[in-house]
C-alpha cells in the first residue's frame, strides 16, 4: 500500500540516502534507525514529499505521490521534530486550527466517536494536557510541545502516520499513553513510519526495523 522503490535523495549535492526500496502493508510499523547525520530525518521528509527524489518513487495505493499529491497528503498525517503547532495559540486552539488544516479530521477522531467535544476532552484528558488546554504552547515545557503535537493524530483518522523522533522528550507516562496510541492505529490498519534512537516497543508485532549504516541501508 506504501511502497519506496529504489529511493535516493540528496542534499547540498550530496547523497544522503539511496536505494531504498520496501513496502509497508496496513497494519504495519517501520522504525527507522542510525547513527546522528546518517539520513533518517532527510529519509522520512522525503516520504512525507518535503524534500525531492532524486531517483526513486514513494507510491501511495499504488499511485507515485508526485502524480497524485492531494489524494497522498490528505491521508498523511506527518509530525516532524518542529511539531508544527503555533506557540502564539493554546492547546486547544492548536488542536482545532490542525483539524481546520486536515491535519486532523473534524468530527470525531479514530476511536469511532462522533462527538467532536468529547472526543478532545478525552485526549486531553489522556495526554494530561486538559488542565492546560487553555495555555498557550508558548507556556509549556518540550514534552508538552510533543503532547500536543502527537495528541492531533489521535483526533485524525488519516491511515499513514510520518513521524520524526516522536518520543523525544515524552516521560515514561506519555511514552507509554504513546505506544498504546500506535497499537491501536496498527490494528485499525494504518501505517505508520517513524524515526528512532530508541527502538518503540509496540505490542503490535508487526514491524520492520530500516537501519541506516555507513555501508548502506539495511532491512530486518
Ligand atoms: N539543509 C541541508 N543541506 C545540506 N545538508 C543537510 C541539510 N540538512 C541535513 N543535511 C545533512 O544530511 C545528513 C543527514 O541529516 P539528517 O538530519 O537526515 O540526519 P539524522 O539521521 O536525522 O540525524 P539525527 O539523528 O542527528 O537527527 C547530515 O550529514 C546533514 O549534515
Amino acid at each position: 500500500m506504501y511502497s519506496i522503490e529504489q529511493l535516493a535523495v540528496e542534499r547540498g549535492g550530496r547523497t544522503i540516502v539511496s536505494g531504498i526500496d520496501l513496502s509497508i502493508e496496513p497494519g504495519w510499523a517501520l522504525q527507522i534507525h542510525g547513527a546522528n547525520g546518517s539520513g533518517k530525518t532527510t529519509l522520512l521528509s522525503a516520504l512525507a514529499g518535503l524534500l525531492p527524489l532524486a531517483r526513486g518513487r514513494v507510491c501511495w495505493r499504488g499511485d507515485d505521490v508526485r502524480r497524485a499529491p492531494r489524494q497522498f497528503r490528505s491521508e498523511l498525517a506527518y509530525v516532524g521534530h518542529a511539531n508544527g503547532v503555533s506557540d502564539d495559540l493554546t492547546v486547544l486552539e492548536n488542536i482545532r486550527f490542525a483539524a481546520l488544516l486536515g491535519t486532523a479530521d473534524a468530527p470525531g477522531g479514530n476511536d469511532g466517536s462522533n462527538d467532536p467535544a468529547s472526543h478532545e476532552d478525552k485526549v486531553l484528558e489522556q495526554t494530561g494536557l486538559h488542565a492546560l488546554r487553555h495555555t498557550r504552547l508558548s507556556r509549556l515545557s518540550q514534552g508538552q510541545r510533543r503532547r500536543v503535537a502527537l495528541a492531533r493524530l489521535m483526533l485524525g483518522r488519516k491511515p499513514l502516520w510520518l513521524l520524526d523522533e516522536p518520543g523525544d522528550a515524552l516521560d515514561a507516562s506519555a511514552t507509554d499513553w504513546f505506544t498504546a496510541c500506535v497499537d491501536t492505529h496498527l490494528r485499525a490498519g494504518g501505517i505508520v513510519a517513524l524515526t528512532t534512537h530508541r527502538p518503540l516497543e509496540s505490542g503490535a508485532a508487526r514491524t520492520r526495523h530500516l537501519y541506516l549504516e555507513r555501508s548502506g541501508a539495511c532491512l530486518k
